[in-house]
């Protein structure tokens, strides 16, 4: 066990401030690798494998500085542009896990190889908990070792989609080589924890949290129910409320508004969950949104999609809604 920071005073779990990391990406971008890095120790089975090497959600932790880091190492959640039945219990599982609600979100990505796939993730995961979800997220790159003689700083900036990826987040990164050990380890992790002090600072130290996280919070409470069927329970919810971002009802109607009256979308921000489309701009929701499709833009915050494609004209509702 390492020393410093990382040392175990024994005291319980009761005694210290819980600290909720959430480990997103991409298959195989480093995610149980990185959560390894934190613990200080192997708690997740980390290898390279074809079709992703975490089935399931997990969580482990370690005392820091007086705090408890509990660290959700997750699988890739969102490997298909439709929601599978696998990928909504997976979610529910991890909103399970960090109930009731995440500290930090870290987006973990390969440097060198960030791709549609890590913007995808971004996206997904913020639809899924909300777009304030952005507050609470830090970038963490990977296989730092691969910069060389560049520096993170010059790397980031050479490439627009992740020079808007990394504003959405409030200019938080931080990269790791978890191929280190000792001093160099320990250095990566506090280099981590100062960005996660950052977000916790900037949101006066309270976790993020979202109606999904509080259905999972209820869930907790019921002793008559295993955790099993909790994740069943909730994975419906997170189907619903994925589905319902296709359009459905009151919101659904609103979408439909902004894709049809884009031209102001400073006052449609206020609702949370609402892609608002500029105009000329295809809204995802839109059945004519299939193709054309491209990445966050220059500009990008979660709760705006960029797309291209035909031109939506806002003569039809969208995709599947129901009023
Ligand atoms: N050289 C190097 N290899 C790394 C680094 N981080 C992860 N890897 C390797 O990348 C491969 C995938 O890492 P994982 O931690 O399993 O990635 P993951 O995101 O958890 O993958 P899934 O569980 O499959 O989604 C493993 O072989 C790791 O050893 C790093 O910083 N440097």
């Amino acid at each position: 066990m390492a020393s410093g920071p990382w040392e175990d005073h024994g005291m319980g779990t009761q005694e210290h401030m819980e600290l909720r990391l959430v480990l997103v990406g991409k298959t195989g971008a480093g995610k149980s690798a990185t959560g390894n890095t934190i613990l200080g120790r192997a708690a997740f089975e980390s290898r390279l494998a074809p079709q992703g090497m975490t089935r399931m959600c997990a969580q482990e932790s370690r005392l820091w500085q007086g705090y408890r880091v509990v660290v959700t190492d997750t699988p890739n959640m969102f490997d298909s542009p439709e929601h599978s039945a696998r990928s909504c219990y997976q979610l529910a599982r991890c909103l399970l896990l960090s109930a009731p609600g995440l500290h930090v979100l870290v987006l973990v990505t390969q440097v060198g190889r960030f791709m549609q796939e890590d913007e995808e993730a971004a996206r997904q995961v913020w639809r899924v908990l909300g777009r304030e979800a952005a507050r609470h997220t830090i970038v963490l790159f990977t296989r730092k070792e691969d910069l060389g003689d560049i520096s993170l700083q010059h790397y980031v900036s050479s490439n627009a989609s992740l020079r808007a990826l990394l504003r959405t987040c409030g200019g938080r990164f931080c990269a790791f080589s978890n191929r280190a050990a000792g001093a160099e380890r320990e250095a990566q992790v506090e280099e981590l924890m100062v960005l996660v002090q950052r977000v916790l600072e900037e949101n006066r130290s309270t976790h993020y949290t979202s109606e999904l996280y509080s259905q999972a919070t209820r869930l907790l409470n019921r002793s008559d129910v295993d955790f099993e069927e909790k994740c069943e329970r909730l994975a419906k919810q997170v189907e619903q409320r994925l589905q319902g971002q296709q359009g459905d009802g009151v919101l659904g109607l609103l979408r439909w508004c902004c894709c049809r009256f884009s031209g102001d979308r400073s006052h449609m921000r206020r609702f949370p969950g609402i892609h608002v489309t500029e105009p000329g701009r295809v809204h995802p929701a839109c059945p004519r949104a299939a193709r054309g499709r491209r990445g966050l833009g220059d500009e990008a915050d979660p709760g705006r999609e960029s797309w291209g494609g035909e031109k939506c004209h806002g003569e039809h509702p969208p995709r599947g809604m129901r009023l």
